[in-house]
């Protein structure tokens, strides 16, 4: 499993008005989607594409075109919904599929409780979307979901993520043949007694959703 922190100062910016107490709803969910945005620049690098042969209005030339089928782009409800227009974004053209999952706040277990996917998912490359990475019980659930399927390429876009998840992950992901790419605004410091991100930004779902 690769870990890559996007190092830019924009999403650093971005980052930390998104991160303060006393940011609003809507100012959070604006953020959300730009900073998705930029992320999905670095999480698509290595995104499939085929050569393309095409003629610009003064002579003909070869180009690249995304290859079919098109990426899949899976939010995990409900977090990761505020992060599918930012995605869209950058790859109009992707399909969507939705896994809604919560994790149990006592337990801290992550449970389905919704799945709608494209039947066959054998040989498509994958965007996960999903702002915390925090025990990583949420993402390797998902993951071990979609490599069951036959996805065969992920890439997981995360707002913050925790050492203990990204640990987590790497252990799960030992034996797994699919390569797999964290992509991640920051790495945060260590999880608390509850299970979240120090020092975070709170519930993310609550806070994209205006939930005092
Ligand atoms: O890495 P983990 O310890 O599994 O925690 C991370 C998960 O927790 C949050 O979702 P939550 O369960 O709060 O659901 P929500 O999106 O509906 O708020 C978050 O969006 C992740 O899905
Ligand atoms: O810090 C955290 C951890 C899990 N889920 C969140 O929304 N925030
Ligand atoms: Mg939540």
């Amino acid at each position: 499993m690769q870990v890559h922190v996007v190092d830019h100062p924009l999403v650093a910016h971005k980052l930390t008005v998104l991160r303060e107490a006393t940011t609003d709803s809507p100012t959070f969910r604006r953020l959300t989607e730009e900073l998705v945005t930029l992320l999905a620049y670095e999480a698509t690098r290595e995104v499939r594409v085929e050569p393309a042969d095409i003629t610009t209005p003064v002579a003909p030339t070869k180009g690249v075109r995304l290859t079919s089928p098109a990426p899949l782009v899976v939010p995990i409800l409900r977090a990761g919904l505020g992060m599918l227009e930012g995605m869209q974004r950058l790859l109009p053209t992707a399909e969507v599929g939705f896994l809604g999952m919560i994790r149990n706040e006592e337990t801290l277990k992550a449970e389905t409780y919704a799945e709608r996917l494209p039947e066959d998912l054998s040989g498509r490359q994958c965007y996960l979307l999903d702002p915390m990475l925090a025990t990583g019980g949420t993402l390797a659930m998902a993951i071990d979901f979609l490599v069951r399927r036959g996805i065969d390429h992920i890439t997981a876009i995360t707002l913050l993520a925790a050492p203990e998840g990204v640990r987590r992950l790497e252990k799960e992901l030992e034996h797994v043949d699919v390569p797999v790419t964290i992509v991640t605004a920051a790495l945060d410091e260590r999880l608390d007694e509850n299970g979240y991100i120090v020092p975070g930004l709170g519930d993310a779902g609550d806070r994209l959703y205006g939930v005092v």
